[in-house]
């Protein structure tokens, strides 16, 4: 791929993502005698945090109506809030599951990745690799409570975690569709697929942008388990209870060996990634595709 755009990448954002939005945590740790506890609720405006009933799980509810798309914002509050959550020793277990009624997450924001300008491009993109890399290296015992669709950037996230539940609901579908949009999966969204089903299988899920239902995903090995709708999120959070019985020291140690290699080539060409981003998102012939593809989706109400 011809690296042509050259782009300043601001890194102001996203080494300190919390010094430009205004931090609606409150309540997140309170002292209490002279010891930090957690309070109840916590989080901030599009990604919710609530202490599940079990001892160390935490419940992150994303809540970016109507889609869940992956804006700027929405991956810098998840990033935030999962850092105060590694932080936060109490907790071991995080449960990731949406608020918008039938979509786990529409994927990454087309709206931040069509129209605008380099800049916004590079800050867009250190923001994904952020997201993917924290999730993905996490210490914290993470479970995919997917209760709706879940295409391309959603799948990845949901890929990142430890365990994915998915409602049993054939309307739904999961999968790295980007080539239907005339895009291709950058090689680490290609990695944690392969990680997850294997290379003949991400091969041609890949080429062919497949979304699957869930009884295919499960047989594929994309998801690890359907229950009813109603069932996701507690299914998750006992998952997470059978999980907790490993101590955590030899189970953190064991998901860092299986999986720094694969952040590691992510990690040793961050810049390089962003550049190729940038130019290949900035071509007129990309931009053409993803507006026909917004335009296409907007004009499925009318
Ligand atoms: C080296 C280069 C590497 C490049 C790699 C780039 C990687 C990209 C990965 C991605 O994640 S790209 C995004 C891919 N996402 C999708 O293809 C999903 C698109 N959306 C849907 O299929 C559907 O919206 C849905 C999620 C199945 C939900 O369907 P539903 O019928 O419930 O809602 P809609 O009416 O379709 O949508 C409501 C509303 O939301 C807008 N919208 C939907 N998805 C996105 C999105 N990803 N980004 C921004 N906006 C989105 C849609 O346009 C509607 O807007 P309106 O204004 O209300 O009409």
């Amino acid at each position: 791929m011809a690296l042509t755009a050259v782009v300043r990448i601001p890194t102001r954002a996203l080494l300190r993502p919390w010094a430009r939005l205004r931090d609606s945590a409150l309540g997140w740790m309170e002292p209490v005698g002279g010891v930090e506890v957690s309070t109840q609720r916590f989080g901030s405006q599009r990604v919710l945090v609530e202490p599940a009933s079990a001892a160390g799980v935490a419940v992150m509810t994303f809540k970016n109506p109507p889609v869940n798309s992956l804006s700027l914002e929405l991956l810098t509050e998840l990033v935030i809030n999962l850092e105060k959550l590694e932080n936060d020793k109490t907790f071991r277990g995080v449960v990731l599951t949406s608020d918008c009624p039938g979509i786990f997450s529409a994927g990454l924001d087309l709206t931040e990745i069509c129209g605008r300008n380099p800049a916004h491009y590079a800050e867009y993109w250190k923001a994904v690799q952020e997201m993917w890399l924290r999730l993905y290296l996490s210490n914290l015992m993470l479970v995919a409570a997917i209760n709706g669709a879940c295409p391309a950037g959603g799948c990845l996230m949901s890929l990142t975690c430890d365990y994915r539940v998915m409602a049993d609901n054939p309307k739904y579908a999961i999968g790295l569709n980007e080539t239907l949009l005339g895009i291709v999966a950058p090689f680490w969204f290609k990695d944690t697929l392969v990680n997850t089903i294997g290379h003949r299988a991400s091969e041609r899920a890949l080429q062919l942008g497949l979304l699957f239902p869930p009884t295919e995903a499960l047989q594929v090995g994309m998801v690890d388990r359907l229950v009813p709708e109603d069932q996701v999120q507690s299914t998750a959070l006992s998952v997470l209870a059978q999980w907790m019985a490993i101590p955590d020291h030899a189970r953190q140690l064991t998901k860092n060996m299986m999986r720094k290699p694969t952040a590691d080539g992510l990690l040793k060409k961050r810049d390089e990634d962003i550049q190729n981003f940038v130019s290949f998102i900035s071509r007129d012939s990309i931009q053409k595709s993803l507006q026909m593809y917004l335009a296409k989706l907007r004009q499925k109400k009318g």
